[in-house]
């Protein structure tokens, strides 16, 4: 079997970055179980996690071998100062080598036509990534909704249908789901405020907010601010965004056998 066939039978590898976890007295690098397993299971790729080890490791070494890059949700929040804001006051919590190695991983991913999706914190890595801004606390804006989960409630309550999202006319993400609007979950308390350059609105919400973006000019760049891995095996909508993902990937993988 030639090379080229051989990796025809290969599944394409979709690199998840990290986020810095922790666990006293140490610092690891580590990404959430259900992004791992819809990345399997939906999308039908090989996760591969990408420490959040910027000054540490060559990005163009981890491109030349990845069909796909996935950026996921945290709990983290990306540091103000990206957008030339300074913190607010509050406890947040920020993870600086996930910011530093996901904004490196989204520029590169960009020039190289690599397939991107974002969730949650992932779109916000995006944005801001792209010089847009970021709404540090939706719920004090008086226009906005509050768009946090109850941490009181089980995980099946924060992760439940929460509000309706508007899809853009004509856009990438009306042409995956097949509809017009869509019920979606959430759990943040930022948002983008500026659309970064290069990006385009794929969804909004009632209040306004935007929901999910693309980006320009690449075969598949799209970033989604609800949680669409959360037991994707159960949600047909939201299974068909982690199919497209994977077979933009695949495309990927079998335009680079020569
Ligand atoms: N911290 C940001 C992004 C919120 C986010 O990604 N929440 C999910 C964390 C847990 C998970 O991975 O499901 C914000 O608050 O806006």
């Amino acid at each position: 079997m030639s090379t080229a066939q051989k990796q025809k039978h290969l599944k394409p590898l979709v690199g998840v970055v990290c986020d810095v976890q922790h666990i006293a007295p140490h610092d690891f690098h580590a990404a959430g179980d259900k992004y791992l397993r819809a990345l399997s299971r939906s999308a039908d790729v090989i996760p591969v996690l990408i420490p959040a080890l910027l000054e540490d490791q060559d990005v163009d070494q981890w491109l030349a071998r990845l069909d796909g890059l996935f950026l996921t949700g945290a709990y983290s929040m990306v540091d103000p100062a990206h957008y030339n804001e300074i913190k607010v006051d509050k406890q947040y919590d920020y993870d600086a080598q996930r910011d530093a190695t996901a904004f490196a991983f989204v520029h590169k991913a960009i020039a190289n036509n690599l397939p991107l999706l974002g969730v949650c914190r992932g779109l916000q890595d995006i944005n801001v990534a792209l010089g847009g801004s970021l709404h540090q606390v939706v719920q004090e804006h008086p226009e906005l909704n509050d768009h946090r989960e109850d941490k009181n409630a089980t995980l099946d309550e924060q992760y439940a249908p929460a509000h309706t999202v508007t899809l853009s006319e004509n856009g990438m993400l009306q042409n995956i789901f097949k509809a017009k609007k869509i019920d979606v979950n959430s759990l943040h308390s930022q948002a983008i405020n500026r659309v970064g350059s290069g990006l385009e609105i794929e969804a909004k919400a009632d209040d306004g907010l935007v929901e999910a973006i693309r980006v320009e000019g690449v075969s598949f760049g799209l970033a989604v601010q609800w949680h669409p891995e959360w037991k994707v095996t159960e949600n047909k909508t939201q299974t068909l965004l982690f199919e497209a993902f994977g077979d933009a990937c695949r495309a990927r993988q079998l335009a680079g056998i020569p």
